[in-house]
């Protein structure tokens, strides 16, 4: 049964001030794979330097004496520009997961992975995420914030680590009180009340919507070019389902981080994406603006996917970030 939530209105509200305008450019549908490198910008045109571009990736269970070979991703190609928003949709098991968790560095052990990943331009498929250089790993948020937290740890020590970690980088270490201040901030900006507190807990002392806000806030800590976020609210409340997007759209987009966004919420990519790839049977068969896929979908996949939405009772189409195409009904 399709999850149903209400359309966004903090996000769709966000994205209509203030905000790059948007555009009604219809660039031609795109079916089948897209140009290996291929990436977008808010209007689905080409963008110079995609912080991440996926070529050809193939994820397989190899094969053992007894059985043979089993294919899960059979060639993804894909592509986030700098500061692009786009949406990794398709049906359950379509491997939208597996193939953010490549990018993650972070697939199930006994998989075997070919192809490419960049990230910032350099190879990462076969380096595990921890392994990673601090500027080749994307900021990530899952679907469970405990995977990312630490049982033990103070909140306000969790998201000091990715932040003195970037200022390594940079050759510069904030003081004490310095990273302190930048602490609370970020708390407070992921929407926690009375961050001080906060940081002094353990995660085990907030809720689930707390700790996804905390999860979000060690995430953004680290200033990656690139936020990778699986499923990041599916387990929330519907306020804090919209208070999270609205804190991603916010530190995401043009001028700052790209977003790799793995939703099977069409009302979530058109509220926060300005490009969507449609995953069906191990690879994108689909992607373009959208609000031009989800008015006007190509793919037999992507109109089984919109059409199944659209069922439910819910237009993807509503909060959309980008109006319909001229000609195209809304
Ligand atoms: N560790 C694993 N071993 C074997 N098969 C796996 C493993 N992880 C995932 N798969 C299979 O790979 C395929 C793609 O899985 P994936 O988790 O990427 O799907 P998804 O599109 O994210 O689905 P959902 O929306 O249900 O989360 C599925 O058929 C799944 O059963």
């Amino acid at each position: 049964m399709p999850h149903r939530r209400p359309v966004l209105p903090s996000v769709a509200r966000h994205h209509r001030g203030g905000r790059p305008a948007p555009t009604t450019a219809t660039p031609p549908a795109h079916h089948g794979r897209p140009r290996a490198g291929a990436t977008g910008t808010a209007d689905g045109t080409a963008a110079d330097e995609p912080v991440l571009e996926v070529s050809d990736l193939r994820v397989e269970v190899p094969a053992t004496r007894r059985d043979a070979t089993v294919p899960l991703l059979r060639g993804v190609d894909l592509a986030v520009g700098a500061g692009e928003r786009v949406a990794l949709v398709g049906a359950s098991g379509s491997g939208k997961s597996l193939t953010a968790a490549a990018v993650r560095g972070q697939l199930p052990p006994g998989l075997r992975a070919q192809g490419r990943v960049r990230l910032g331009g350099a190879d990462v498929l076969d380096v595990p995420g921890p392994r990673r250089p601090v500027d080749r790993r994307p900021a990530v948020v899952l679907q469970d914030p405990s995977a990312a937290l630490h049982p033990l740890v103070a909140v306000g020590a969790q998201v000091a680590m990715p932040l003195r970690a970037r200022h390594d980088r940079a050759g510069r270490r904030p003081g004490r009180a310095a990273a302190r201040r930048a602490v609370l901030e970020l708390l407070a900006a992921v929407g926690l009340e009375d961050p001080r507190r906060v940081a002094a807990g353990r995660p085990a002392e907030l809720s689930g919507g707390q700790r996804q806000r905390v999860a979000l806030a060690v995430a953004l800590a680290a200033a990656a070019p690139l936020v990778v976020a699986d499923e990041p609210t599916t387990a929330l409340d519907t306020v804090t389902q919209a208070a999270v997007l609205d804190v991603l759209a916010d530190r995401t987009g043009p001028g700052r981080a790209g977003l790799l966004l793995v939703t099977h919420d069409l009302a979530v990519a058109a509220a926060l994406c300005s490009r969507v790839a449609v995953v069906a049977d191990g690879r994108v068969v689909e992607t373009g603006p959208t609000a031009r896929v989800l008015a006007a979908p190509g793919h037999p996949a992507a109109r089984a996917l919109v059409g199944a939405d659209r069922a439910g009772g819910t237009d993807p189409r509503a909060g959309a970030t980008v109006p319909a195409p001229a000609g195209v009904p809304a």
